[in-house]
């Protein structure tokens, strides 16, 4: 949670102290975007630049049995697991959500997400259609999706080979499964061209805006609407 803003139930208290002096806060419940896209649409650049830009938007690191690509840090882009610790997470329940995909496991660790909710942190998410359909069905107040389309496809193709991160084989394998992956746009609230960086970059912290407005993610503004109307 984190304060937006307040206002005075009794005279004379302290503007610095809400809390002590009986102002009624409005607080806001930490909400969790979702990008998802076809492997290459542009995700891990957009989320860079939303975290960069963003102080209270935090990234969920996943844990994933994939190998690291060059420049990957452990325990900021991934945590590199092998698939016995991974099957053990899943054991243990620790993963919110976790799924195959291009035949490495994926999934999203429970703990940081609650932890960072619970403090009023809003939390980012690159994680493919299936992650997004667990969370939906298990937290689906607190999610804000968006679906990013690659201008076209020989863009995509294009994007995934500059990236020069992954095998010839491994982008076959990731463009053969680009169209299965589009049909999924319909299952989310937003859905964007990622033509130029800079402007996909700006509409999603417009959305980001919008969502930590919505009504139902300020908690107290029954009370303060309340004091309001009492005078206060
Ligand atoms: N709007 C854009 N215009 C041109 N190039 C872009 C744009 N967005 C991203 N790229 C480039 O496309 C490549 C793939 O981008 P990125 O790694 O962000 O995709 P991704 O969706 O995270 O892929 P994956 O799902 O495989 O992790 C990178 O080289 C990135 O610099
Ligand atoms: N369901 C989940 N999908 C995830 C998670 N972390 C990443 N991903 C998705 O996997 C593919 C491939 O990622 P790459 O880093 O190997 O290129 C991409 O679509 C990611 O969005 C996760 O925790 N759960």
């Amino acid at each position: 949670m984190s304060a937006t803003t307040s206002n005075k139930k009794k005279s004379g208290a302290s503007a610095s102290d809400p809390a002590a002096s009986g102002f009624v806060e409005i607080r806001r419940r930490g909400l969790m975007l979702v990008l998802s896209s076809p492997s290459g649409a542009g995700k891990t650049s957009i989320s860079r630049a939303l975290l960069a830009r963003d102080p209270l938007l935090e990234m969920s690191v996943s844990a994933t049995t994939r190998p690291k690509r060059p420049g990957e840090v452990p325990g900021i882009d991934y945590l590199f697991v092998d698939a016995e610790e991974f099957n053990l997470m899943v054991n243990r329940e620790e993963f919110l959500e976790y799924a195959k995909v291009f035949g490495n496991y994926y999934g999203t660790p429970r703990a940081p997400v609650e932890a960072a909710l619970g403090a009023g942190r809003d939390v980012l998410f690159d994680i493919d259609w299936q992650g997004t359909q667990q969370l939906d069905a298990r937290v689906p107040k607190d999610l804000v999706t968006v679906f990013i389309l690659p201008p076209s496809t020989r863009e995509l193709e294009r994007r995934l080979h500059t990236r020069a991160q992954d095998s010839a084989e491994e982008v076959a394998k990731r463009m053969a499964k680009a169209a299965d992956e589009l049909s999924h746009w319909p299952e989310y609230h937003y859905v964007l061209v990622n033509h130029e960086l800079e402007q996909t970059i700006q509409q999603i912290q417009a959305i980001l805006q919008a969502e930590r407005l919505r009504r139902e993610r300020q908690v107290g503004l029954h009370e303060f609407v309340k004091a309001l109307r009492e005078g206060q």
